[in-house]
């Protein structure tokens, strides 16, 4: 059976009746008290991770449905064409192709022209890293959105990889607080910059690249300092061009801004981490491909992420998901996700424009352990949602080289507190406390005024909430390429059973349009025409 959307397979109408008869009181607790290898049957060891799933609400005939439901959407031949390079992105008519980016060299779609275009960035980051030769010390990369998290979020993970003596920074929003913070510190002559845009018209990126190109000119560089102080990552190399830009490194039109990491928009991290660990995050995310093209549906991680996905958004009706990464340097790893999963997947309509009747993309939201455990854990715990949450471990740490003797020692430790930390809330979630529980606890001294029963009530955890965890051995470029590609996957594999295009993103378009608008009134004052708010607020401003 071929669908083009998930309510149209008859395993739709199932999985809502079997959730009617189970799904909905499913309780994790239970299940692991009559499932003795619960654990072992919900656990998946992708590339370079390791996939905890049995603290889900989930179990094998809601497994079955789902992956019967897979099956009727034709998920595995959406799989194979998307990775065969058709053109899946309808509404832009490109093809969606960066695994072809991480591809080994003659294998994979348009393969010499990624690897040229692959040797020729890494060489040139390899000549800013060899910096008494460059002289360079600070690299500032300005891009937004696909043109700034990826890469900012690949250099903060990866930092025990960078070397010292060069330091990368990122400027994305068009606030000039930004750029003026970064460039607080830094000295022209010592300084690159890297404009990324896919499009090149960019308005916040074009903004901050004539700011810095006027900061530079006024520090007494001269124009012609420019071209080695300046340059571009783009697929438009005209408008670069066109910008002032002397060198620029290009790509294609079927590489999606928030997929692009991996072509030369991941230019900085490549001189932050060289060459060779850059070829290694490919090779990570490539292992993750493989996974997903060749693994069996019932063991192929994104697959049984996306489907649980699914099956929390549709049916249980969760409305988020919350990232909890247990290593500071993936704290802006929910950011970055906020833009892959909600830019693809917040979608309300199907292929054919047709409105959909289920729900799509949930809010994606979190922040790095154990920090979000002292703001919003609460609410994770005993709020009125149930948020399933995905927590992110690192089994050994990499302070990097200058760690040594008792410090090391003792970052071993917290990195020991760290994991118990992240272990103790997936259990707290899971198992929460009963009233009965609460009742038989010492009430703490200052509630002697409440009633035991009353106090016990605040004191007490509903429990059965669900989280997913994911171990890593450590946190290299290998597996975090690994873990980027199956978030990619996975989201991937909800639009493919939502049936709408997670490639492209009209809904940014309509604010750019009205702030172009808009911005000559800020000077001139015209308030005409306008709603009641928005010239409201413009007198205010003004
Ligand atoms: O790389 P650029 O063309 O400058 O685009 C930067 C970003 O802005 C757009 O508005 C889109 O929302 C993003 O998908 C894109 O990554």
């Amino acid at each position: 059976m071929g669908v083009s959307r998930c309510d149209q397979s008859p395993h739709w109408a199932l999985l809502q009746a079997h959730f009617n008869a189970s799904g909905r009181d499913f309780d994790v607790r239970q299940a692991f008290a009559t499932e003795a290898d619960r654990f072992a049957q919900w656990s998946v060891a992708a590339p370079e991770l390791f996939l905890d799933l049995s603290k889900n609400r989930i179990d094998a005939p809601t497994l079955d449905l789902l992956l019967q439901l897979a099956r009727d959407c034709g998920l595995e031949s959406q799989r194979d064409a998307l990775l065969a390079g058709a053109p899946v992105n309808l509404t832009e008519g490109r093809a969606v192709l960066h695994t072809a980016l991480r591809a080994p060299a003659g294998a994979g779609l348009h393969s010499e022209a990624v690897q040229a275009s692959l040797s020729a960035m890494l060489a040139y980051a390899e000549s800013v890293r060899d910096t008494a030769r460059s002289g360079i010390t600070d690299v500032v990369h300005i891009g937004i959105g696909g043109s700034d998290l990826g890469p900012a979020m690949v250099v903060g993970a990866l930092q025990a990889y960078t070397q010292p003596g060069l330091r990368l920074h990122f400027v994305s929003n068009v606030d000039g607080h930004d750029l003026a913070g970064v460039l607080r510190d830094l000295q022209a002559p010592t300084t690159l910059f890297v404009v990324a845009s896919k499009t090149f018209t960019t308005q916040e990126t074009l903004a901050n690249a004539l700011s810095a190109k006027a900061w530079f000119l006024a520090a007494g560089m001269r124009q012609a300092d420019v071209a080695r102080h300046f340059v571009a990552t783009s697929s438009n190399t005209a408008a670069a061009a066109a910008f002032g830009i002397e060198t620029t490194f290009g790509f294609w039109d079927w590489v999606g801004g928030r997929y692009s990491l991996w072509s030369v928009i991941g230019l900085p991290i490549a001189i932050a981490i060289g060459a060779e660990n850059f070829r290694s995050l490919l090779a990570g995310a490539h292992a993750m491909d493989e996974h997903f093209a060749h693994t069996p549906l019932a063991r192929n991680a994104p697959v049984l992420l996306g489907l649980l996905d699914v099956w929390y958004r549709n049916f249980h009706g969760f409305t988020s998901r919350s990232v909890a990464p247990y290593h500071q340097g993936l704290k802006r790893l929910p950011a970055y996700l906020q833009q892959l999963e909600m830019e693809s997947n917040g979608k309300r309509v199907d292929l054919q424009g047709q409105v959909l009747p289920y729900a799509t993309s949930p809010v994606v939201w979190g922040e790095a352990g154990s920090n979000g455990q002292h703001a919003y854990f609460q609410m994770l715990h005993q709020g009125t949602d149930v948020i399933p949450v995905e927590f992110i471990a690192v089994k050994k740490p990499n302070f990097g080289p200058h760690v040594q003797g008792e410090l090391a020692r003792g970052l071993a430790d917290q990195h020991q507190k760290l994991l118990a930390n992240c272990l103790a809330q997936s259990q707290a979630l899971m198992q929460g406390k009963s009233y009965e529980e609460a009742l038989t606890e010492q009430a703490p001294t200052a509630s002697k005024t409440l009633a035991p029963e009353v106090l016990a009530r605040h004191r007490s955890f509903p429990g059965n909430r669900p989280s997913t965890t994911m171990l890593l051995d450590a946190l290299s470029p290998r597996s975090l390429g690994a873990l980027i590609a199956l978030y990619e996957h996975r989201v991937f594999v909800c639009g493919a059973l939502w049936g709408i295009n997670s490639f492209d993103q009209w809904g940014v378009e309509l604010g750019k349009a009205l702030c172009n608008k808009l911005l000559p009134r800020l000077s001139n004052g015209d308030a005409g025409g306008l709603d009641g708010s928005t010239a409201g607020l413009l007198q205010k401003i003004l």
